[in-house]
């Protein structure tokens, strides 16, 4: 196959920042996905309906002309988010989904949740109102090892909130577990995962043999090559529970390449790009178009995008890094690699 043609996808999982910085990496998304969700970890956080309106109109303002991109908003879960919050972040039509930080999981996840049950007021209105929860699925528990964060996640968050609200939406953002894989295709309905191309791409060695790889440093950090098996299952296997998010996280280079390095990978550039290859990986190209342009306007009951884009078969070498903010570089992963897949503008 040298072309595949398929309904544009969208993201269901992307961090844009704001200001300069956001106006330095919307296009690169703007390019490929139709919408996006987009992710409301901004300091200070993105916890009203209004402030989520006015981050909209910042984000439409920074497109490039005759974009058409959308951006699905989403408010930002604190241990005092009321229902009315909720009700009214429903009503305005802008806001598709709630986030959940449990508190010092990842980048600014400080305002995030202390303890989920003083949330139930909040998460009932949602279960009521179909308005999905996104979690970010890792304990923070200092004895908790890096590697076990989203297993041990399962087992103390994420099944005890199923059974408080068994009709509650969830989507278990970024999986990077077998576990999380098996849990998710083994739950009701209501339940589905997003799932990243650097972790159906890589595993921790790609970040910690032969040196420090910081590019490849991301929150839930990448795991061993068996969980990335599992990933790619279930990304290829055709169930609709799976579907495209890339997490692309942009920090600064000097954050990044730094002796206490930001977590985040910026896939944005070469997104689709990333996913093809590790489709192609594992022989399912013809399984991309569900994953990335179906499933997820499924889960949130949104239409699909009407038009399409193509990949070619055409060698392409990613940019050693881009602009960003304040005349610093970004660099997307895999910088000065060369990829088989390539968006046709
Ligand atoms: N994924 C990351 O490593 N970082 C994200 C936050 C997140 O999604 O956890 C970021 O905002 O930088
Ligand atoms: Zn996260
Ligand atoms: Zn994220």
């Amino acid at each position: 196959m040298n072309a595949l043609t398929l309904t544009r996808p969208d993201d269901w999982h992307l961090h844009l920042r704001d200001g300069e910085a956001m106006a330095a990496v919307v296009g690169a998304s703007a390019r490929q996905m139709g919408r996006a969700i987009i992710m409301p970890n901004l300091k200070p956080p993105v916890t009203t309906t209004k402030q989520a309106s006015a981050y909209r109109e910042r984000i439409l303002a920074a497109l490039p002309a005759g974009s058409a991109f959308e951006p699905l908003m989403t408010l930002y879960l604190t241990d005092n988010t009321p229902a009315e919050e909720v009700e009214r972040a429903h009503a305005s039509g802008l806001v598709q989904a709630v986030k959940l930080y449990p508190a010092g999981a990842t980048t600014n996840s400080a305002s995030g949740v202390t303890d989920l049950t003083l949330c139930d007021a909040a998460i009932a209105a949602m279960a009521r109102r179909g308005v999905p929860l996104l979690v970010h699925g890792e304990v923070t528990d200092a004895e908790i090892d890096i590697f076990d964060r989203e297993a041990v996640f399962i087992e103390r968050v994420m099944k005890p909130l199923l059974d408080r609200h068994p009709d509650l939406k969830v989507v278990f953002e970024h999986i990077t577990t077998a576990d999380a894989a098996e849990f998710v295709a083994a739950a009701p309905d209501n339940v589905a995962a997003t799932i990243t191309a650097h972790h159906l791409l890589f595993n921790r060695n790609h970040m910690l043999v032969g040196g420090i790889r910081p590019h490849y440093y991301c929150l839930p950090i990448l795991k061993r090559e068996r969980h990335r098996q599992a990933l790619l299952e279930a990304a290829t296997s055709g169930s609709p529970r799976f579907f495209l998010g890339t997490d692309s996280a942009p920090h600064a280079q000097g954050d990044k390449e730094s002796a206490c390095g930001c977590a985040g990978a910026f896939t944005a550039p070469a997104a689709l790009e990333l996913y093809a290859t590790a489709f192609a990986q594992a022989g399912a190209l013809e399984r991309l178009e569900g994953f990335a342009s179906h499933f997820g306007p499924d889960f949130y009951g949104l239409a699909h995008n009407a038009d399409t884009v193509t990949l070619v078969r055409e060698d392409w070498t990613l940019p050693q890094s881009l602009p960003y903010a304040d005349d610093q570089r970004i660099v997307p992963l895999g910088a000065g690699e060369t990829l088989e897949w390539k968006l046709r503008d």
